[in-house]
């Protein structure tokens, strides 16, 4: 044989029969997690060099073994840690190893010829890498810095501010886990960040060349932390030493930033769920800010959670792992349990900071019983009131709808009919001001009829409200409202539709800091992570539905939302110390006695979470167990749950040793049941064992593809959601 042999993973379609890895031929040995081009049918497409073979393999028609086309060989090839995480991500999350490497890639380097990498490579290389160094070498020359006005000495090594005795504490502990993963549970406003950044700082001048990875769980949280991390860094990692890493770049932006990421050349890196999966050089130090943010899962594709691939990984690399929140997950809130006479603790260390930065207090709980209040009342009196008092003292105030659009149906007072999708099992949701129906599970949009479409009346309503209608209420309400300085109160409304366009998130942002806004009306997307200045009062408008919802997790969703939202108030405790009146959570509710209220009126999130995991343990769910789910969708719902019976049908006559420890539901539709014309069915799997779990799932794959094959033709998709977050 001419030549040797390479195992290549490319991105082949999901549901083909193709195996896991291809066979390639080269003139020479191609080491693993080299890049290469190879043809695959009709296309040339990028590959990943997996594993040397021995040219001489058996059984192997020479003839039929393609050769590789190119070697972009103008960077250092992928590291064996980075192969390891691929690898085990496919296994975890039931993928092809080629798809969760060519999610884990960027884009734009599947069109990259050997010549254009060779160029972009060296690009990036020729910036000169004097300024990577341990110590802040601009502040020590004297010059001018780059968060400084022109000509200004550079402070930001001074701007370091002293750490309270609390945070000092928790740093220490910090430290001295070495290796481990360790959940910083610290209330909103204590000060985590702080702890993070100065956590980094020891990392960075330890040495040369250390890189942290640093992620948040939203995109619109990147630009606060990027500043911020330029003002502290920007001496040691230069002002270009900070890479982004998420969904908003555009390829080629993406590609550049990967690629100084893996080359070194970036120490600093920020990033959202993608950029856990990023090729480091040297990874010393992880930070998963929110850690609770279920953000942190992708939901299509390889449905990996980044943030227990961060733990994986930092396992892997022995380097330590940082989780941060004020509500953590019951997963990590269960795994971070110190020892008892009964029980063994978890593998996590546990950090607390009870306290807020300059002993400011959280937010006092207003509960509004709305059985005392007319049927159809948003806001009520008592609120509005008390919303009325802060913006009039020069405070803010923010508003919290977890629905957005106008109102979620439209109906009609004649007949009866609502605007249904006519592609799924939803309404299509009132957007006033683009006077459109939308279906906000396809997206299927049609202007707002004048007349009934089924019987002709004019007599059509909106029924419920979303936050659209919220702002125009309060605009009525306490938009007339001439403030101290003779401004009109001011309502601005930040969700998914207010956002939609580039720079308009951080522009709105920007008011709010600035102090050009007094009432924030929004979704969950303005409760989390603003360090907002002046908000003195949120409120909750309409909480209850998750306290009735068949998701076991919706009120550790509930509880979590309401403290962070609670968290965005009074955050400046010399503000509020001057100002004298105590920042306030309002929360209008048909079930004030409700457990979870009186939770949150302690701001006991360790209260909370000891109930939640004393019924999870009773009904054995989750961290007491580990789930999988089964999808899939077909025409009929009929042929969904066929699909899935067959399998677990065909698994239970298998008779795996697995299967002995795992429990197989029935299937069962999902909640929205039907999305875009598909039906959707899913079944699920449970086990005490994740490794049972494991070993069940793997077998299952091949009972999957061939159920596919057997099925009649027409539309059958399934996957497999391992951890899902949604049930
Ligand atoms: N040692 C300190 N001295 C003075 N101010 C501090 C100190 N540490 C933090 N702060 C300030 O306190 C505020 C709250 O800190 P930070 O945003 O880090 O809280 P957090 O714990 O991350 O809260 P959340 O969970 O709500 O995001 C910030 O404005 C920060 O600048
Ligand atoms: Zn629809």
């Amino acid at each position: 044989m001419s030549g040797f042999l390479a195992s290549v993973a490319v991105d082949v379609p999901f549901h083909s029969a193709i195996g896991q890895l291809l066979t390639y031929r080269h003139t020479q040995q191609l080491v693993p997690g080299t890049l290469v081009r190879v043809p695959l049918g009709h296309r040339q497409v990028l590959g990943v060099v997996w594993a040397e073979q021995q040219a001489t393999a058996a059984g192997l028609d020479e003839e039929a073994v393609k050769p590789v086309s190119e070697v972009l060989d103008a960077t250092v090839p992928l590291r064996a840690d980075w192969l390891a995480l691929i690898d085990f991500a496919a296994r975890y999350y039931q993928r092809a190893l080629g798809e969760v490497a060519m999610t884990a890639l960027p884009s734009a380097l599947q069109d990259q010829t050997a010549t254009q990498w060779a160029k972009r490579v060296a690009k990036v290389l020729a910036v000169p890498k004097a300024r990577a160094g341990r110590r802040p070498a601009q502040a020590q020359q004297g010059q001018a810095c780059v968060s400084a006005p022109v000509g200004a000495p550079c402070r930001a090594a001074l701007r370091k501010p002293v750490l309270t005795a609390q945070q000092q504490a928790a740093l220490q502990a910090l430290q001295s886990a070495g290796a481990a993963t360790t959940l910083l549970h610290g209330v909103t406003g204590s000060g985590k960040t702080e702890v993070f950044l100065q956590l980094a700082e020891q990392v960075l001048q330890a040495s040369d060349d250390a890189q942290i990875l640093f992620l948040v769980p939203e995109i619109n949280l990147t630009p606060q932390w990027q500043a911020l991390l330029l003002e502290r860094f920007a001496p040691w990692v230069g002002a270009d030493g900070v890479a982004v890493l998420h969904s908003g770049l555009t390829p080629v932006q993406r590609l550049n930033e990967w690629l100084a990421v893996h080359q070194g050349r970036k120490r600093l890196v920020l990033g959202t769920r993608m950029a856990v999966l990023a090729s480091f050089a040297r990874l010393a130090l992880i930070v998963v800010d929110e850690e609770h943010d279920a953000s942190y899962k992708q939901q299509d594709g390889p449905r990996y959670h980044a943030r227990d691939l961060a733990v994986w990984r930092g396992r892997q690399l022995g380097v330590p792992v940082v989780l941060g929140s004020a509500t953590p997950s019951l997963e990590s809130w269960y795994n971070s349990r110190p020892a008892t006479a009964e029980e063994a603790g978890g593998g996590y260390r546990r950090v607390t900071m009870p306290e807020r930065v300059g002993g400011g207090s959280l937010a006092a709980l207003r509960i509004v019983d709305m059985r005392n209040h007319p049927r159809d009342t948003v806001l009520a009196a008592p609120l509005l009131a008390a919303m009325r008092a802060r913006i009039e003292a020069g405070e803010q105030c923010m508003v919290l709808l977890n629905r957005r659009g106008y109102a979620p149906v439209l109906r009609c007072g004649a007949c009866g009919w609502k605007s249904d999708c006519p592609h799924c099992s939803a309404h299509q949701v009132v957007h006033k001001a683009e006077r459109s129906l939308r279906c906000h599970h396809c997206g299927w949009g049609t202007p707002i009829p004048r007349h009934c479409p089924k019987c002709g009346s004019t007599d059509l309503a909106p029924l419920g409200r979303g936050t659209e209608q919220l702002q125009e209420l309060l605009q009525e309400q306490l938009g007339t409202l001439a403030l101290r300085d003779g401004r009109l109160a001011q309502v601005l409304r930040i969700d998914a539709d207010s956002t939609r366009h580039k720079g308009a998130l951080e522009a709105h942002l920007a008011q709010v800091h600035r102090g050009d806004v007094d009432i924030v009306v929004g979704t969950q997307m303005i409760a989390k992570g603003h360090d907002f200045r002046r908000i003195g009062l949120v409120a909750a408008v309409q909480p209850d539905g998750a306290l009735y919802a068949s998701d076991f997790r919706a009120p550790e969703r509930l509880f979590a939302l309401l403290m962070q939202a609670a968290g965005r108030a009074g955050r400046d405790a010399a503000y509020m110390q001057q100002g004298g009146e105590q920042a306030q959570l309002w929360v209008q509710t048909h079930e004030p006695q409700h457990p979870l209220y009186a939770a949150l009126a302690r701001q006991d999130y360790p209260g909370f979470a000891a109930v939640q995991l004393q019924e999870r343990r009773q009904a054995g769910l989750p961290p007491y167990t580990y789930q999988a789910m089964l999808r899939a969708d077909a025409r009929t719902q009929q042929a969904a749950q066929a699909f899935l019976r067959q399998v677990a049908d065909a698994a239970r006559a298998a008779q795996w040793p697995a299967a002995r420890w795992v429990t197989v539901y029935a299937p069962v539709p999902l909640p929205v049941q039907r999305v875009a014309n598909a039906e959707r069915a899913q079944l699920l799997l449970e086990s005490t064992s994740r490794k049972a779990l494991q070993a069940y799932l793997a077998a299952l794959h091949p009972l999957l593809q061939q159920a596919r094959a057997n099925a009649p033709k027409g539309l059958l998709r399934w996957l497999v959601d391992v951890d899902p977050l949604t049930i």
